[in-house]
């Protein structure tokens, strides 16, 4: 059962229009969305007239799971909660005459640079005049639909660092011309085909909400309270699909200005200090003591709050008191790193009595815990992931999911070229010509047979298999998946020689077992890459770029910071907080990147309840203080540990016998003398 202090009863029995709860880390900010949702339900509001909105599934489910574990019954069955993506993915399907998009296919961000290169690539456009890449126009396009900038403060913000001088509006207004013409025909290729980006999906549905009287009403009908966890995260375009629920039921909303990560997504945490303004009838309530940590751990977590210009007014207090002085290690290297990290926790686990789940290892990129992850398998040590790339954006994966897509969605051309040219035999140059006359059918005359008539030989043999593999189960998603699998297993095998067997052939069977959540092949194909850190049909083995290396219940966490919101552990590691990483050496220049970054740092440290052990190299802090020749100017020479007071931590390095054995200092040349005498 969970207990609420007297601050979270008074948010959670609120009885106003709208709320904003502004509270630092581990106030119980979650926890009492969790008791707000219970306590409607409670005093007879229905479940699915509540929406819960979070930034990954994991945490949806989560708040979910809770919400319902403390309510007998069946009261609570109905609770819905998702990330604003998958939640307008919802809607859009439950209410397909009023968003006027079913049938659209979700592309991810591999899908929208094929799509952008096929603008690129029609010569109307003009794209050989422009000296900018396509990924670079989706990123800019998407910058301006998030941030609702028009298109010349786009420009002026992302690629002029924002100046404002003659000179840089007429470079401006040189290249504005030409990516419109760019967006523009990325818009018709999208409408052709039926797709709909990450960004669409908002949009969609905010459009219709902010313009239409007829979809407020009907929603209204829908949501009594819609619940909003890490607030401090929306950006504009999420604020400009929430502002209509303003009118339609109430907002709760839940943030902290200080755990704000997201700017590089148009994110803007000041947002939230506006939040009376703009939402009419609203209050806001503040949360302040910490129950998650011992207050060493904040100390230090203050005390990098304070050493920003921004000022934040957040002093963390611990309610469970003191404990132990977080563990600086400085490492000669990673594979020291990795050892003592897998040493610690063997030698907790068996001696200290703990489980592998209180261990949580932090880092910026799931790429730099490689060694670790390797260390880990060679002692057994279990352990998942969280961030990274998606599961389902994998290419072997993605190659089997062209099918599925295809019969989806028959318009779905990139899908379409991702199939055709999976067939060894098949190049670009083929599959268009194929392609052109697949698109002069009407959707409904597609078939096995047909493809086998269109493309000649063994080739149309195997298109026609694969095709009736999905095809033959439309309405089985598990069994299409399987069956399809079944025949292009061998092909896919030769297609990745290298790591079929150890790497991605196990993927299969995680595939066949998200499948079996889905009734329809569009859901499937949607949901499955709508999020980027967790969560599909609730499936305890995979959820997005959560990738499990073991059936144990009890493993560790290695998570990218930015994956790990909301989570927190007995004993956390943070990774690599040396300089040029904290703050990331691209954010130099921008103070407000390294403001953004300095965050980063803050949610990591405020993630562990009792044991906090902060890692750097030895190698970075050497090169980083023979570099402080004063000549470097300011921003260069950051780093947020720089100047850290002795008294807040304790420093150690490993024994050594850690150490990897280091090569000798200089080259000797090549002794080939093979230890007998000719004579
Ligand atoms: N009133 C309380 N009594 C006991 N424990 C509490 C109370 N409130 C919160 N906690 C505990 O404190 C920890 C942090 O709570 P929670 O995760 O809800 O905080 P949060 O504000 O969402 O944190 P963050 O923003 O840092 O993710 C949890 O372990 C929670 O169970």
């Amino acid at each position: 059962m969970e207990s609420y202090n007297q601050e979270q009863n008074e948010a959670i029995t609120f009885k106003g229009k709208h709320l904003l709860l502004l509270a630092g880390a581990g106030t119980g900010k979650t926890k009492t969305i969790v008791g707000r949702a219970a306590y409607l339900i409670e005093n007879g509001v229905h479940a699915e007239k509540i929406q819960i909105l979070t930034f990954t599934k994991r945490s949806a489910s989560e708040i979910v799971e809770r919400v319902k574990a403390g309510i007998p019954g069946r009261n609570a069955q109905a609770l819905n909660g998702s990330t604003f993506h998958s939640w307008c993915n919802q809607l859009i399907t439950n209410f397909p005459n009023l968003f006027g998009a079913a049938n659209y296919t979700v592309i991810d961000s591999d899908d929208q640079l094929s799509l952008m290169k096929m603008a690129c690539g029609n010569e109307k456009t003009g794209y050989g005049k422009m000296r900018i890449q396509p990924q670079k126009i989706i990123d800019l396009f998407s910058f301006a639909r998030n941030t609702r900038n028009n298109l010349t403060e786009t420009i002026r913000l992302q690629m002029f660092n924002g100046r404002i001088d003659a000179e840089t509006n007429e470079e401006i207004e040189e290249i504005r011309p030409e990516l419109e013409l760019l967006i523009r025909e990325y818009q018709k290729l999208k409408i052709e085909q039926k797709y709909l980006d990450y960004d669409d999906l908002l949009l969609v549905v905010g459009n219709r909400l902010n313009k239409d009287e007829e979809a407020r009403r009907i929603l209204s009908k829908a949501y009594d309270h819609i619940l909003v966890d890490e607030m401090q995260d929306t950006n504009p375009l999420q604020w400009f699909l929430l502002a209509p629920f303003e009118n339609i039921c109430s907002l709760f909303c839940v943030g902290d200005d200080a755990q704000s990560i997201y700017a590089f997504r148009g994110a803007d945490f000041k947002n939230v200090h506006s939040f009376s303004e703009r939402v009419k009838d609203s209050e806001i309530k503040k949360l302040d003591k910490n129950y998650r940590s011992t207050q060493e751990i904040l100390d230090i977590s203050n005390w990098l709050l304070e050493k920003s210009p921004i000022i934040y007014n957040k002093k963390l207090n611990a309610h469970r008191g003191p404990g132990k002085k977080p563990l600086i290690l400085n490492v000669a290297n990673q594979y020291e790193e990795a050892s003592y990290i897998a040493e610690k926790i063997l030698k907790d686990f068996q001696e200290g009595g703990k489980s592998f789940s209180d261990f949580l290892i932090l880092s910026r990129s799931q790429y730099y815990t490689k060694p670790l992850q390797a260390v880990f398998l060679q002692k057994k040590i279990p352990y998942e992931t969280y961030g990274g790339r998606k599961f389902l954006e994998a290419a072997h994966i993605k190659d089997v999911l062209s099918i599925l897509r295809v019969i989806n969605n028959p318009n779905d051309q990139i899908a379409w070229m991702r199939y055709l040219t999976f067939i060894h035999g098949i190049g670009a140059v083929r599959a268009s010509k194929y392609l052109n006359e697949i698109l002069s059918l009407e959707s409904s005359q597609i078939s096995g047979d047909v493809l086998k008539s269109i493309i000649p030989g063994m080739e149309g043999e195997k298109i026609k298999t694969y095709y009736d593999a999905v095809a033959n189960n439309k309405h089985n998603v598990k069994k299409a998946v399987a069956e399809l699998y079944r025949e292009m297993e061998l092909d896919l095998a030769l297609k990745y020689p290298k790591d079929w067997q150890e790497k991605r052939k196990g993927d299969f069977p995680v595939l066949e077992m998200l499948a079996e959540h889905y009734s329809s092949l569009g859901e499937f194909i949607t949901e499955g890459i709508l999020d980027n850190s967790s969560g599909l049909g609730g499936t305890p083995t995979l959820e997005g770029s959560r990738i499990k290396t073991t059936e144990h219940k009890d493993h560790v966490i290695i998570s990218t910071v930015h994956s790990a919101k909301g989570l927190e552990a007995d004993v956390c590691f943070v990774l690599n907080v040396s300089p040029k990483t904290y703050p990331s050496s691209y954010s130099l220049g921008s103070s407000e990147e390294i403001e953004e970054e300095r965050r980063v740092l803050y949610v990591a440290l405020t993630r562990a309840k009792n044991e906090l052990i902060i890692t750097r190299t030895t190698a970075s802090l050497n090169a980083f203080h023979s570099n402080g020749d004063g000549l470097e100017d300011e921003m260069n020479s950051a780093y947020f540990l720089e100047d850290l007071p002795e008294e807040l931590v304790t420093q150690e390095s490993p024994p050594s016998g850690f150490n990897k054995p280091s090569d000798a200092e200089r080259p000797n040349t090549i002794d080939l003398d093979f230890g007998f005498d000719f004579r």
